[in-house]
């Protein structure tokens, strides 16, 4: 028999995570029906979405939503055979039973010299989303000007090189220096931490005398009123996220920006990034091809143990990590 560990959500989040709103439990998995296969997880991924999803789609108790690269250990359907890796939403889960439905397998192709990791960070969600988020909707056209905040995470350092690749002017803020140095190594042009500028204003005008044509929105909050005076006329905002709101208990509130869409025309539309499931396919070639060529630079941070799963969440969360946060068995 195997037993799956699982990490579950004692209590819903109050404010930011902490330890004691997590549990480890073990649980002894049932021989496999015909058309099932057991699958063993490899990687995981820890996301800011899990923290504003989790009030709304888990109940107190329930495994924590999160997606995996996993293998198949053992298999009672055809269509999945031993050794097939696959991204699944399993959770935070060691092992775990699948009828195949919602198994994306790994591209038969996936070269042998790229971590399969990559499925969950630049070549997979996180990935795709700077890649869809950016070109369908802030239409980046060259010599643009393109902002994006909480640059030197997963999705925020793949939205600036692919702005450099489109041949772009690439801004971006994190919050710490060595994100900054991080930012300048992978092609950015101009980079500032919002934690130390002594005026978010005054650095985005440094780094763009003449404002911004796209802005590639993670974080929300004061960055946002600050970044939106600085739009160029027919500007296009993406509303990726809104990472500084997320810790919320009671709705932040800011100054009213109707006059600023108004009188510059700006474009600002949210989204999220299933809304291109249907292209994930072409968009994962793409990234991929541009990893291959050595065009997209991508980065790593890596935590060993599953027993390491929330200080890696609360660590994400609090901006430890550069690049993609990734758990490993
Ligand atoms: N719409 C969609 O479909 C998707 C949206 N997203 C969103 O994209 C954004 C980035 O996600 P992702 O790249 O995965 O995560 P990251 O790898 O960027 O990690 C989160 C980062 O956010 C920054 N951060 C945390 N708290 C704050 C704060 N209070 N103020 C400013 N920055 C903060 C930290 O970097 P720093 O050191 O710069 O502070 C931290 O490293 C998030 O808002 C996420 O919700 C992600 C995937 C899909
Ligand atoms: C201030 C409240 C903000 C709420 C919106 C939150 C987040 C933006 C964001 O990060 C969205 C991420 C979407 C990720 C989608 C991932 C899918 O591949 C799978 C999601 C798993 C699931 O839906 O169970």
């Amino acid at each position: 028999m195997v037993v799956a560990k699982s990490w579950t959500m004692v209590r819903h989040f109050e404010g930011a995570p902490k330890p004691e709103d997590f549990k480890l439990i073990e649980k002894e998995l049932p021989p496999l029906k015909d058309g099932e296969v057991l699958l063993e997880s490899e990687f995981w991924s820890v996301d800011p979405y899990m923290r504003p999803y989790s009030k709304q789609k888990l109940k107190e108790g329930d495994v924590m939503m999160g997606s995996q690269v996993a293998r198949v250990m053992e298999s009672k359907n055809p269509a999945f055979p031993v050794g097939g890796y696959y991204v699944a939403y399993a959770g935070w889960t060691t092992h775990f039973i699948s009828d195949g439905k919602g198994l994306a397998p790994l591209p038969s192709n996936w070269p042998e010299n790229l971590p399969k990791s990559l499925a969950l960070g630049a070549a997979g969600m996180p990935g795709l989303t700077a890649y869809f988020g950016l070109l369908d909707l802030c239409n980046p056209k060259e010599g643009d000007v393109v902002l994006v905040n909480a640059a030197a995470g997963a999705v925020g350092s793949i939205v600036g090189q692919i702005a450099k690749i489109k041949g772009c002017k690439a801004v971006g803020s994190a919050g710490s220096d060595d994100k900054l140095g991080f930012l300048k190594e992978i092609g950015f042009d101009e980079v500032f931490n919002y934690k130390t500028v002594s005026s978010l204003a005054e650095a985005l005008k440094k780094a763009s005398p003449d404002g911004y044509d796209c802005y590639f929105e993670n974080v929300g909050g004061k960055f946002a009123d600050a970044a939106l005076q600085q739009m160029k006329d027919f500007g296009r905002i993406a509303v990726c996220g809104a990472i500084s709101l997320y810790n919320d208990s009671v709705p932040s509130t800011g100054p009213y920006i109707q006059p600023y869409i108004l009188f510059k025309q700006l474009r600002m539309e949210g989204f999220i990034v299933t809304r291109w499931q249907d292209r994930f396919p072409e968009g994962q070639k793409q990234l991929l091809q541009w990893i291959i060529e050595g065009k997209l630079k991508y980065h790593e941070h890596i935590t060993n143990g599953f027993e390491n799963m929330p200080a890696s969440f609360m660590g994400m969360l609090k901006g430890e990590n550069i690049g993609k946060a990734i758990i490993k068995v």
